[in-house]
């Protein structure tokens, strides 16, 4: 599925916060977006999925324009925020049903799309557990499930590791790894962590709301006469890249 930012800028009040901000994502490639805290990745995410409104520049998806196909362009996204937005008191099913309910799915379509996510995310036998039940890793399993019942075309996670423990964070990254290369799925992971990024992936690194690299890993590290992604990052953003355990 192609995404095309074009020259998107937003400012809080004064404040800017994306400078011109440009790029297009590969059809079902995972592209991680590696940028500090504070670097514009949530705004631009809340960019894409039309939670803010678009102040200058336009993003489109599949060739139709969020200023101008706006319903049209969101069926393409599924998307995971960095809070967890589940609802803890209900059940796994029912968290997904009501989401289906929400993208217009018949009951029947709904109830097999929400089978088959459970299956997929190796949920089936907690599909009648109250959320609240559920580990971390679990839960945003859930999250991801949820997001993709209207089958989109891109998954956009924004920080989805936050808060888990190690293990629970690198089985998320591969589990999304490989919607990936099995479903044809694009995906734009957002992290601080250069854990969470391999050298093959197509890497954005966002400072300050300017996007300072965009390129496999390998090219930025070569481009920049850096052996590592970590030395990268620093050596463009003069940000000491942020690992688990800091
Ligand atoms: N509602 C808001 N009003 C004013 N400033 C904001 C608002 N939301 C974010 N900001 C500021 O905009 C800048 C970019 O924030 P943003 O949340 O997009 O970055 P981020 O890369 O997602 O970082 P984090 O992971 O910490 O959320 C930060 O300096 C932040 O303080």
């Amino acid at each position: 599925m192609s995404i095309e930012v074009d020259r998107v800028s937003f400012q809080y009040g004064r404040r800017p916060v994306l400078r011109e901000v440009s790029f297009d994502l590969t059809p079902s490639a995972f592209h991680a977006m590696l940028g500090p805290n504070g670097a514009g990745k949530s705004t631009l995410f809340g960019l894409i999925t039309r939670l803010l409104a678009l102040q200058s520049g336009d993003i489109k998806l599949r060739g139709r324009s969020l200023r101008k196909q706006p319903a049209a362009a969101m069926q393409e996204i599924g998307v995971v925020f960095q809070q967890n937005a589940l609802d803890m008191d209900l059940t796994v099913r029912q968290n997904l049903m009501y989401h289906a309910a929400l993208h217009g799915l018949s009951r029947k379509a709904a109830r097999q799309r929400c089978d088959e996510e459970l299956a997929r995310f190796e949920l089936t036998e907690r599909g009648n557990d109250a959320v609240r039940q559920l580990n971390g890793g679990h839960r945003r399993r859930v999250e991801i499930a949820r997001a993709l019942l209207h089958r989109p075309g891109l998954l956009l996670l924004d920080e989805p590791t936050v808060g888990l423990d190690v293990p629970s964070r690198q089985g998320l990254n591969a589990h999304v790894r490989r919607l990936c290369a099995e479903d044809g799925l694009t995906v734009l992971w957002a992290t601080h962590l250069i854990e969470e990024v391999e050298r093959q992936d197509r890497v954005l690194i966002l400072h300050q709301g300017q996007l300072l690299a965009d390129g496999h890993g390998d090219s930025i590290c070569e481009a920049q006469g850096q052996p590592t992604l970590a030395d990268t990052f620093q050596a463009l953003t003069g940000a000491a890249s942020q690992t688990e355990s800091n």
